[in-house]
């Protein structure tokens, strides 16, 4: 039921059943109300929609402020879109049962979720109080994103495009998923790798207003008040990072913000999950980046890094926190956490809470896709393969690991076999048996009988690989010697240098092909432009973990998950592995392109989801019988709905 209270409705308000309910981002306060009422059936909910406009109603003439619509979507492919709620549909998709619009003129288009700029229509302008607060020309939303990237082109300067971009998200949600959703790959390497490492370098400079939440020491013992100040309530998915490796440029400590709040837009426009479900946290625990302690602009914590016992603690109560207030079904998506504390939240939490660790586990599925789908170019099986890894960090060795369980399964050799064929170097070279005793506990697997080699070159040649994997954060690693002595051991090596952002990559593509002699099937982890060699354009992949996160997030809410499990990253690599085309395959290409992402992500996260039913791990019921139409019908759509 409905309080009356003010503040209680504000906050609280929800209506369930055939009306829908009102999300967190329908709860803001704004300066003046409206209410549109509409039945366009007689279904049981219209009691309740009744009862909600007497209320609003009664705000109104208290002078509070709410929009609201509310509606409900039609039932596609095993309806679950009350997870998704009112941010999934276009207004077409809609069977409006009661539409309740409580518009609010200056407030109205100051707030990003219902913000639609010049395309409000005259009637909406009349009807919301926007008469004379917008110039009197009506914009399609088309004209809106025709006029956007027209602007965001005229910047030279990447760092600017990824701040129209922050500024268009803070003006006009829909219009920035738009954006994005339309132009996938021109503006991925915007929000996303590259620039938003330049972003997070520079995070305490470019601040302009909090797109998340800070969780620092200060609020020990506060973290549950702390969650709650958050205006949205009904969140499904977190990422969170502590910022001590932010992609390969090391501790940015809170400025690592830029990071939980770019996959999120992904999970947004690759994944279809809704906006308002989205909630990018950063712990600050300090920062032991010298550069930062002595910038008068830094925005964290002035103090060195917490470790042991009070780190530990303020994780778990983060930890408790979550659980309390957003339940057994919120995602957590640990991201660019140092390696020392990665694998061992990952491994504390992965029993009790749905966690997923990006770097270990994402990369892992991206690659092992590539890896499958690479066998329609190179033949054989993934068996035939030894791989080589520079880097044995999270990236490394979770990919070594998901690529040993994956030969397990199709071979039925126990995985102490089959990761004999992946060797790892680190930043003291091969890891090898008699070096087991110094070794952290996740490059133990890997520490096979070999001499000690100390050159990544010596190596490759020692070693043999067919494939060549960069998981070292350092650039510049794979040499011209390292790359021909791939080259002269393998018709068609695989070499992918997935450290981000580009300054990182260990080779460029053009460095791939050139020193391969166009016969490397080559993928990055931040983009690379198509290169020219010898007359052929080489064009180059990007083996990039936003492949799988959305999808799989999506997978997960979909089926309510209460757990990821290893047999769901693999489902998820052979959806991925699956959408490479004939005409990818022509181009050399290992992964299909990101402008059909959100058709890819559907299809991953059907398998997804299918997988969580299959080990009984789902816990939203009935299956759903069309997995795919499930997953599209769940998704979010940037187009702007009426305010009737
Ligand atoms: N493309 C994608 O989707 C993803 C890319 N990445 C990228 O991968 C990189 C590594 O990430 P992550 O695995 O989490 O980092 P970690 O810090 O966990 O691991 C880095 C590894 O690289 C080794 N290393 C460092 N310098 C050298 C060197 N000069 N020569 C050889 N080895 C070296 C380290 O050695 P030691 O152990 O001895 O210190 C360590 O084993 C980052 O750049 C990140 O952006 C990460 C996740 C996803
Ligand atoms: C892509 C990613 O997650 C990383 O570089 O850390
Ligand atoms: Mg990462």
């Amino acid at each position: 039921m409905i309080s009356l209270n003010r503040s209680s409705f504000l906050n609280k308000t929800g209506i369930s059943g055939s009306c829908g309910s009102f999300s967190g981002a329908q709860r803001r306060r704004s300066a003046s109300v409206r209410v549109v009422a509409s039945s366009s059936n007689g279904r049981a909910g219209d009691r309740n929609a009744a009862v909600l406009v007497e209320n609003t109603l009664k705000e109104m003439r208290e002078g509070s402020a709410v929009i609201a619509d509310v509606d409900s979507k039609p039932m596609v492919g095993g309806g679950v879109q009350d997870v998704y709620g009112e941010d999934t549909a276009t207004e077409d998709q809609f069977v409006t049962p009661w539409s309740v619009s409580v518009a609010s003129g200056y407030s109205l288009l100051r707030d990003p979720h219902h913000n639609k700029g010049l395309a409000f229509t005259e009637r909406e302008r009349d009807a919301h109080f926007l008469r004379g607060l917008l110039p009197p020309t009506v914009a399609s939303q088309e004209l809106q994103v025709k006029k956007m990237m027209h602007n965001i082109r005229q910047y030279q300067v990447p760092l600017q495009k990824y701040m129209a971009m922050m500024d268009l998200q803070e003006r006009n949600e829909k219009l920035f998923y738009k954006l994005l959703i339309d132009n996938v790959e021109e503006l991925l390497p915007i929000v996303y790798t590259p620039t938003v490492g330049e972003a997070c370098q520079k995070y305490g400079s470019i601040f302009m207003r909090p797109q998340g939440l800070f969780i620092s020491l200060k609020e020990k013992g506060k973290i549950l008040e702390v969650l709650r100040n958050w205006p949205e309530k009904n969140i499904q998915v977190i990422v969170v990072t502590d910022g001590e490796r932010i992609l390969g440029l090391g501790d940015l400590g809170c400025q690592g913000m830029g990071i939980p709040v770019g996959k999120l837009s992904l999970y947004t426009a690759l994944g279809g999950v809704r906006p308002s479900a989205c909630l990018p946290i950063t712990i600050d625990v300090g920062t032991n980046n010298e550069k930062l302690l002595n910038d008068e602009f830094y925005i964290g914590l002035r103090q060195r890094r917490a470790t042991g016992q009070e780190y530990a603690e303020l994780l778990h109560e983060f930890m408790t926190a979550v659980k309390q207030n957003y339940g057994e079904k919120v995602l957590i998506q640990f991201e660019d956490f140092a390696n020392h504390n990665a694998f061992d939240l990952l491994a504390k939490y992965g029993t009790t809470h749905l966690v997923f660790n990006d770097d270990i586990q994402g990369t892992a599925s991206v690659v092992l896709a590539g890896l499958v789908a690479a066998q329609k170019l190179v033949g054989g099986t993934l068996a035939d393969h030894r791989v080589l890894f520079l880097g044995a960090g999270e990236a490394g060795t979770g990919i070594a690991e998901l690529i040993a369980l994956e030969i397990s399964k199709q071979t039925n050799a126990p995985p102490e076999e089959t990761r004999k064929k992946i060797w790892l170097v680190d930043s003291k070279g091969l890891i090898v048996s008699s070096r087991k005793e110094s070794l952290q506990h996740f490059k133990k697997p890997w520490a096979h009988e070999h001499e000690p080699i100390r050159e990544l070159v010596d190596a490759v040649k020692a070693i043999k690989p067919t494939v060549l994997i960069g998981t070292s954060g350092v650039g510049r690693t794979f040499t011209k010697e390292v790359i021909e002595a791939m080259a002269s051991i393998n018709e068609r090596p695989i070499i992918l240098a997935l450290s981000n952002p580009t300054s990182q990559s260990e080779c460029t593509a053009d460095e791939a092909y050139r020193w391969s002699k166009g016969r490397a099937i080559f993928a990055s982890g931040s983009p690379f432009a198509p290169v020219e060699y010898e007359g052929k354009v080489f064009v180059p992949g990007q083996a990039n973990n936003a492949y799988i996160f959305p999808g799989f997030g999506l997978g997960l809410l979909m089926s309510g998950a209460i757990r990821v499990h290893d047999d769901m990253l693999l489902a998820a690599s052979e959806a991925l592995a699956a959408q490479v085309t004939q005409e990818n395959f022509d181009k050399g290409l290992i992964y299909p392109p990101f402008t059909n992402i959100r058709e890819i992500s559907a299809q991953i996260a059907a398998k997804v989801a299918c997988k969580a039913y299959e080990l009984g791990l789902a816990s939203r019921l009935p299956q759903p019988i069309d997995m795919v139409k499930c997953a599209e019908s769940c998704m979010y759509s940037p187009a702007y709905r009426s305010y009737r």
